[in-house]
This record gives C-alpha cells, structure tokens and sequence, in this order.
C-alpha cells in the first residue's frame, strides 16, 4: 500500500541533510544568536529563583533573629521583578523565533511551488495524489512548529540544565553529586527509548501521509463516483479502516513508550530528594534553605535533560520532513525558455506557420522495447489555415498536440512556429483546449478571464456566443458571476468544454489546438460550434484533434496519424478519394457508407 514518491529520501540520516538545515538558517544567525543569549539570560534570571527561597528561608523567615518581614517584602519585589523580565524576554525570543520560522518556510514553500510548477507534465502522471499537498503543507508546518518551539525549548532545556547544575555545585558539591548519580541512568533510558519513538514516528508519518493520499484520491468527485458505480464503497472503506487502524496502532505504542520513560523518570525524580537527604545528613553545615534551593534546583535539571532527550527524538523526525522537502526542492523542473534576443521576425507567409520536422516523442519512464508516443512526424501547417488531425485511438495525435502547443519538448527533431523552435509553452502565441477541462472554484467571468485578466464583459460575451454557451450562463441567476463548483461541477461535461473552449478563443492567439475539445457535445451542437470557431477565426491557424471528423466539412487540410506516425497529410477532399486512404476508410467506418 505504500508506493514511494519518486522524490521520496531513501533514509531520513541522508548525508548532508544536516549541512542544507544549516544554510537554511544562515541567513538567519543574527537573530538565532540574539535568541540564544536571550535565552541564556532568561535561564539564568530562572536560576536565581531558587536563590530566593534560599535567602527567604534562611534570612527573612528563620534568620538568626527571627522573622524579618521588611526583608521579605524587599523579596517579593525582587521575584516579582525578575518574573516581569523573564516574561518581556520570553516574549522577546517568542517573537524572534516565529519570525524566522515563518520566513525559512515561507521561503522553502514558495521555491517548492516554483519548482512543482516547472515540472514536465509526466510528474504529475506519475506523482501519487496527496503527496504534493502533503509535502507543501504538512511537511513545512512541522518544519516550522520545530523552529518556533522545539528549537528554542531544546536550547532552554540545555541551558537550564547547565545553570541548574552549575547552582547545585555553587551551593554544595556533595549535594550536586548526590542529585546527579542517577542521571548516567536517566540518559541510557532516555536514549534508548528514544531511539524506538523515532523508528515509530518515521512509521507514523508515512502512514499519515498513505492515508491523506487515499483521502485526496477517493473522495474526489471522480474517485466517489467510481466506488459507487462498481459498487466498491466497502472496500474502500476496509481499506481506509486498515491504514488507519495501523497508525492508530503506531500512535498507542508510541504513547506508551513515551509514558514509560515518563514513569521512568518519574521514579528517578523521586529517588532523588532522598539521595540528597542522606547526602545532607552525612554532609556538616547543610541550611535547611539549600535544601529547599535543592529541591527546586533538581526539578530543573531532570525535567531540562528529559525535555531534551523527548525533543530530540521530534527533532529526528523533523529531519525526515526536510528531507521530503529537499527532496522537492532537487527536482528538476524543465528549462526556462531562453528569452529571445532579437524581436521576433515575422516571416512572409505570415503568422501562425507551424512546421514539425523529423519529430519523435518517447514518454519519459516509457519502456524502450515499446514504439516511442511519436516518430519520424513532418508537417507543414500554413499560418490561418483549418486541419484536422485525425487516426485511431493511440496513434499519437494527443502528444502531437501536446508538441505543437510547446507542453512537451520533442525528444527528436523539431517543432517550430514562424521559424522559430517550441520548447515550452507561449502564451501568447498558441493555445491549446482539452478534452477534460479544468475549470477552478471561483465564478464563470473569472474562469474565463484566465485567459484574459483584461477582458471586458462584451468580449465575454462574444466567445461565449461561439461556443453556444451564452445563453446557458445568462439564464443563471447570477449570470457570468455564477460559481462553477469543484472543478466546475455545476455544470455539465459539454457545457464545461464550451465554457473551457470559450476562455480558450479569449486568449485570441495566432494558433488554437483543439484536443477532442468538444468530445462531449452532441454532433449537431458540436458541429454548430466548430463551424462558429472556423468561422470567427480571423485569420487564426486552427488544429483540431477529433474522431467525430465526418461531419466537419469546412476544414482544408487533414493530417491522419497511425501508430505514431503521419499515415497520410493533404486537402480534405483529395483524402476523401483516395479509397484506400486511412482517412477514406475512417469516414466509411464512421457514417456506415460502403
Ligand atoms: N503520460 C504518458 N506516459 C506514457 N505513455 C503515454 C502517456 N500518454 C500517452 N502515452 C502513450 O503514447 C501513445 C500515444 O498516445 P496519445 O494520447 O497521443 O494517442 P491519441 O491518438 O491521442 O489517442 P486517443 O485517440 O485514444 O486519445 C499511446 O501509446 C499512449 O499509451
């Protein structure tokens, strides 16, 4: 059940993940240092505490000549200041911290971003669902929990730790020792333990990461939708219940290694006073003040060390997140396209040319005993003229596509527009409508000014009334202020492709690609709305992918494809008398004519 991420890390203890943490705070070190003393100064402030009860006892209460209340009131002060110092401090270093939390991880999510964002299409395909969401917002959550307040409460612990060891030996060494004989014992236990809570939060972890995975997959609409129609609701269900009870199963043995250090320690903190009683008993001249400073002073060193060994296993795991996030951050999205350094020439047959030569497509990961997506593919498309690319299903015509609209750099030969080469996409100069659109929440106006931030309502209007959707969306009640839903949900798959072929026609570029872009409708609205697109196309160079092509009569040209190859390319009507011709054969197939 768990399949691995391509980007997932072989092992959490990956060399230089360490080293990456530290130039990832660099920039930072001015603050850290700043919190590190602030938290020096607040440990030692803390440490004076017991130094008052020191002096509380043996002075202000049972000194030589009784009780001396003037005294205790000067104490009093003294503690009630030092509890505001330590607060505005504390507040301080609260702050200092989240700040540099939040900017390392704003800065690691937007790079991650960034760098998802370039990746080639095939990542996506290949990427489980969930893993994305779950690196970019729960891994850099508890990245970030780790800096705003484990690290700083790992850096206290020690401190405190030394302090309080420090006062302990300051008051009395036979003591100090006393308090700490047991502690080489509450670090074996300490260790120990924390060596199995890391191994069960590392398991935790990618069970958690399983289970958003199948929350993501299953519950979409079109995962629902799935189960219920082949009936495997149940199934699924066990197979949720199963993951989930596993990490139920992690989180209670977790928990209970994590009480059992507790009870551990907990009879080592009791222990101890007594060690101190005897040490005190068997040592001249103990005030029954530095017992009691004892008292308070051996809290602070045991609670300290066993705070440190308890986070140092969250810190292991925290490793394992940024890992994951490392992870992201090595891959390696395609090449920006190299910005052009001379204006772009406009040759003489005008704008819009498409040539493809000697083109071949290998999927990445693609097996190489199986033909390659494309291969040996020449074509010459003029600028404003219509096609139709057309073959069986599998012969290539989506990836050719998918090239013509700079979505995949070919693997061979090249794909060029006016005489210049598409390696990535141009925004500006083609568009590309698919057959399974995406539509996002929001309303219709702003789905399809994606397209076009600037478009006026008319111009809205206009390519809506191409693709004979206007007056669908003005019959609604908030018209094109409508929201369109999950993935444009509320409507239906032909009206989500009118509506996507719309924002398409918005981007008003020289080349529009239509990949079975209106698979969805019925031929009479199909046909009305393809012939409405050739029609408006003002001069545009249109290539439309399709398998419904027998009734669209107003293209010029057709290229048909076969096993990844141009089988045959020339005007619609000399095709249509080569009998023998893939294209003939496909039109009698489609209308039934002998
Ligand atoms: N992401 C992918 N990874 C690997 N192989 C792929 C991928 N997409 C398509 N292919 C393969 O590439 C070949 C061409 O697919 P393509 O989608 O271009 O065909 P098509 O002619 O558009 O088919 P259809 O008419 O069924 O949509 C097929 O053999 C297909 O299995």
């Amino acid at each position: 059940m768990h399949d691995r991420s391509p980007s997932d890390p072989e092992s959490s203890s990956a060399p230089g993940t360490r080293r990456r943490i530290v130039r990832l705070f660099t920039p930072h070190r001015s603050a850290l240092c700043l919190v590190i003393l602030i938290i020096i100064v607040y440990s030692v402030l803390n440490a004076a505490v017991p130094l008052l009860t020191q002096t509380v006892f043996d002075r202000a209460l049972f000194g030589p000549d009784g009780p001396d209340l003037p005294l205790l009131a000067l104490l009093a002060g003294a503690a009630a200041a030092l509890a505001c110092g330590v607060g505005a401090l504390d507040l301080w270093q609260t702050w200092l911290t989240g700040r540099v939390a939040q900017r390392v991880v704003h800065a690691l999510r937007t790079e991650m971003f960034g760098r998802v964002q370039r990746m080639p299409l095939s990542f996506f395909a290949t990427e489980r669902s969930g893993e994305i969401q779950a690196r970019l917002a729960g891994d850099t959550v508890q990245i970030e929990r780790a800096v705003k307040d484990t690290l700083p409460e790992i850096l206290s612990s020690v401190v405190s730790f030394v302090v309080a060891t420090g006062t302990m030996f300051l008051l009395s060494p036979a003591l100090a020792g006393a308090a700490l004989v047991l502690a080489p014992l509450v670090l074996l236990v300490f260790s120990r333990s924390g060596r199995a809570l890391e191994r069960l939060s590392v398991a935790g972890q990618r069970s958690r990461a399983e289970l958003s995975s199948v929350i993501a997959e299953r519950l979409s609409p079109g995962g629902t939708t799935l189960a219920r129609v082949h009936g495997r609701r149940g199934e699924e269900a066990v197979r949720f219940a199963a993951e989930s009870e596993r990490l139920a199963r992690l989180e209670v043995r977790s928990g209970m290694v994590a009480q059992w250090v507790l009870s551990a320690g907990h009879v080592f903190f009791t222990l101890t006073p007594y060690l101190v009683f005897v040490a005190a008993g068997l040592t001249d001249g103990i005030t029954p003040g530095t017992l009691a400073a004892f008292t308070v002073l051996q809290a602070r060193t045991y609670q300290p060390l066993g705070r440190i060994l308890q986070i140092s296993t969250d810190f292991r795991s925290v490793l394992g997140a940024f890992q994951r996030v490392f992870g992201y951050l090595d891959l390696r999205p395609e090449p920006e396209p190299e910005p052009e350094r001379e204006p772009r020439r406009i040759p003489a047959h005008g704008p819009g040319a498409l040539t493809v030569r000697e083109v071949g497509f290998r999927y990445p990961g693609a097996d190489e005993e199986v033909r390659p997506a494309l291969s040996g593919v020449n074509l010459d498309i003029p600028a404003g003229s219509a096609t139709l690319l057309v073959g069986p299903s599998g012969s290539g015509k989506t990836t050719l596509g998918h090239l013509l609209a700079g979505l995949h750099p070919p693997t061979e030969g090249r794909v060029l527009l006016d005489g210049t080469e598409i390696r990535a996409p141009l925004p500006d100069r083609i568009c590309i409508a698919v057959q399974d659109p995406f539509l996002f929440q929001g309303s219709v106006a702003e789905n399809l000014r994606y397209a076009a931030p600037d478009a006026t309502a008319d111009d809205l209007v206009r390519v809506c009334r191409i693709t004979r959707i206007h007056d669908r969306i003005a019959a609604l009640p908030g018209g094109y202020d409508s929201p369109v839903g999950e993935r444009g949900a509320l409507f239906s798959g032909g009206e989500r492709q009118r509506i996507a072929l719309a924002r398409a026609l918005l981007a008003d570029t020289p080349v529009l690609v239509l990949d079975e872009a209106t698979s969805a409708l019925d031929p009479i609205t199909e046909s009305e709305v393809v012939e409405a697109v050739l029609a408006e196309r003002r001069g545009r160079t249109t290539v439309m992918i399709t398998h419904r092509f027998g009734v669209l009569e107003s293209f010029d040209t057709v290229v048909a494809m076969e096993g990844g190859r141009v089988a045959q390319q020339g005007a619609r009507l000399d095709l249509l008398d080569d009998r023998h011709g893939l294209y003939a054969r496909m039109i009698r197939a489609q209308t039934g004519a002998g």
